[in-house]
């Protein structure tokens, strides 16, 4: 009797704990809980099998397991029926597995390695509003963009940004605190101003010339244009980031800290989508030590950095952006995992964007032999010498170079995902239909630049539609936002723009371009990975002198 008594409120103290729990952490964000969660659940466990011993209850260890797992039970078919019947967003279309759990964009993301274009299919099936994950929607509108990026928008950045850390000690990056964020993006802003820019010209200027000679000594010879894209933004970022190049274009090999960069992007592509799994990440062998390498090797360039200041004799001009942060008061205020996590974000958002861009154009212009023929022609006639000629001041003689940078990156743009943020309490409304408040939502980039209503023939590579020639094809400027919007906004705009002018510019007059051979570009289309920037497959490219 005293069994089937014990029996019967363990069984109905599983089923009321489990309906329990889960409306208490309904209103919370307990994403980044997971520790103390999986204590707590620890701790009752043993504190159940503890009583029932001391009850002297026949086989506590079991009857707790089959207690737990009734609790368990009853806490995932609450949470499943909450999600499909009741949840604030369950009147929006999505798959069935996206409406009830978070890994179904996990099963996406590791797929093929390619979120965005999931996420694009699933716009095609299921409209411009997608519900992708139990609390998140993707929406394919240019109205949306404003609402959620825009500078007065009530969205603030979603829980991925805190997979690292809480703030402060996160990147600029990853600070999700709006306060936060504004003060530590005028230390960046200043270190990125039209004046810190026009210093930094002559770096892009010299590690260009190394580019174009490096490629110019292979004499025709094929090359892998992804590598060579990779060792110019990297090198550009060490020098315009740290003061020091990396010394890629000189090798023609990849440093072995980018190396470890790379391998630590695919865990993150896949856990961008699971933040509270990163969190856990030193638990997973192989995982953790690819992100400590590359995270370690950022912590000894900073540190090398501020030894170098104090060493030195800081004059009082930043010469770098690491020297602009480390100068700032409101930077130095912050704990120095801050810092260190700035010093990734800046090799990161740096270079693999740039690298994207740059190696895209290439394949682009060499599937586009016309384009590049013209591109040729209008440099040839400002640049009558060719590349010795060149002068950067000059290149805004020739706006057909823009254009060609803009269709690339509105094709192919180096973030072609969709940026989260959390609606604010009262909600957003786009066009017409109402997204409720604290849910995560997202506008994605590569769907909305290849959207018919807003560009003409939007899957052919035409540079004139953003010159003078054909502005017509351009329906709707403002879905156009490789670099983002809003006081999130790209903070290196103007720096990307010049690296990628420079490059592309002196690679028209210095070459002519072809793929080696059995190369098709068929890789660069198929084999690209999402890893939130991209990370680009070899593609095999011949670098033909045109002298
Ligand atoms: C073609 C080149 C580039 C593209 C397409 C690009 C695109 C973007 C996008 C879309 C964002 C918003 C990310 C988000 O909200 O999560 C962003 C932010 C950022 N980018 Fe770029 N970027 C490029 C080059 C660069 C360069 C060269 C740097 C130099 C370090 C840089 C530094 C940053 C930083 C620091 C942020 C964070 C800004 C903030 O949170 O306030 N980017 N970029």
């Amino acid at each position: 009797m005293i069994v089937d008594t014990t029996t019967f409120l363990l069984g109905f103290g599983a089923i009321f704990s489990g309906l329990a729990f889960h409306q208490a952490i309904l209103p919370h964000e307990i994403d980044f809980r997971l520790k103390s969660l999986s204590l707590g659940y620890l701790a009752s466990f043993l504190s159940l099998f503890y009583l029932l011993i001391r009850l002297s209850i026949p086989s506590p260890l079991l009857l707790t397991s089959l207690t737990f797992l009734l609790v368990n039970f009853t806490l995932t078919l609450s949470i499943l029926t909450h999600r499909l019947f009741f949840h604030r967003l369950h009147n929006f279309p999505g798959p069935f597995l996206a409406k009830v759990t978070k890994w179904y964009s996990v099963y996406l993301s590791v797929k093929n390695y390619q979120h965005y274009k999931e996420v694009e299919k699933l716009h095609q099936r299921y409209g411009d509003f997608v519900r992708t994950g139990p609390r998140e929607i993707s929406i394919r509108k240019v109205e949306a963009l404003l609402e959620i990026y825009g500078a007065k928008s009530g969205c603030w950045k979603a829980t991925n940004y805190g997979m690292n850390s809480d703030d402060p000690k996160g990147s600029l990056h990853l600070s999700r605190g709006k306060t936060l964020h504004t003060h530590r993006r005028k230390a960046w802003d200043r270190a990125f101003s039209i004046s810190a820019l026009s210093s930094y010209s002559s770096s892009v200027s010299s590690l260009t010339s190394l580019l174009i000679s490096q490629l110019r000594s292979q004499n025709g010879a094929a090359v892998d244009a992804t590598a060579w894209s990779n060792y110019f933004s990297f090198d550009i970022m060490g020098i315009i980031g740290f003061g020091k190049s990396w010394g890629m274009l000189e090798t023609g090999e990849y440093h072995d800290a980018i190396k470890k960069l790379h391998e630590s992007m695919f865990i993150l592509a896949v856990l961008w989508q699971t933040p509270w799994v990163i969190r856990g990440l030193d638990m997973i062998p192989g995982a953790a030590r690819a992100m400590k390498g590359f995270r370690g090797w950022c912590k000894e360039q900073m540190e090398e950095k501020q030894k170098a200041l104090k060493d030195e004799k800081f004059d009082g001009k930043p010469r770098n952006v690491m020297e602009w942060l480390l100068t700032d008061e409101f930077t130095m205020s912050l704990p120095t995992e801050a810092i260190n996590d700035d010093s990734r974000l800046v090799i990161i958002a740096g270079s693999d964007t740039i690298s994207a861009a740059l190696a895209h154009a290439i394949y682009l212009m060499i599937k586009n032999p016309g384009v590049y023929m013209k591109l040729q022609r209008l440099l040839d006639k400002e640049f009558p010498g060719g590349d010795a000629d060149f002068d950067y001041t000059l290149l805004s003689d020739v706006p057909f170079l823009d254009g060609i940078i803009n269709e690339t990156l509105r094709l192919k743009p180096s973030v072609p995902g969709g940026l989260t943020r959390i609606t604010p309490k009262e909600g957003i409304t786009i066009d017409g239909t109402h997204i409720p408040g604290d849910v995560i939502v997202s506008v994605p980039i590569h769907s909305i630049h290849r959207d018919p209503r807003y560009f003409s023939q939007p899957l052919e590579f035409i540079p004139e539609r953003w010159t003078s020639e054909s502005p017509e094809l351009v329906k709707d400027k403002r879905a156009f936002v490789p670099f983002s919007m809003g006081s999130q906004v790209c903070v290196a705009k103007g720096l990307a723009m010049m690296e990628l002018r420079m490059a592309l510019a002196r690679i028209a007059l210095a070459f002519d371009l072809e793929f080696e051979d059995g190369e098709t570009g068929r890789r660069i289309e198929e084999e690209v990975r999402d890893t939130f920037t991209l990370t680009m497959p070899r593609m095999g490219v011949r670098f033909l002198p045109r002298d």
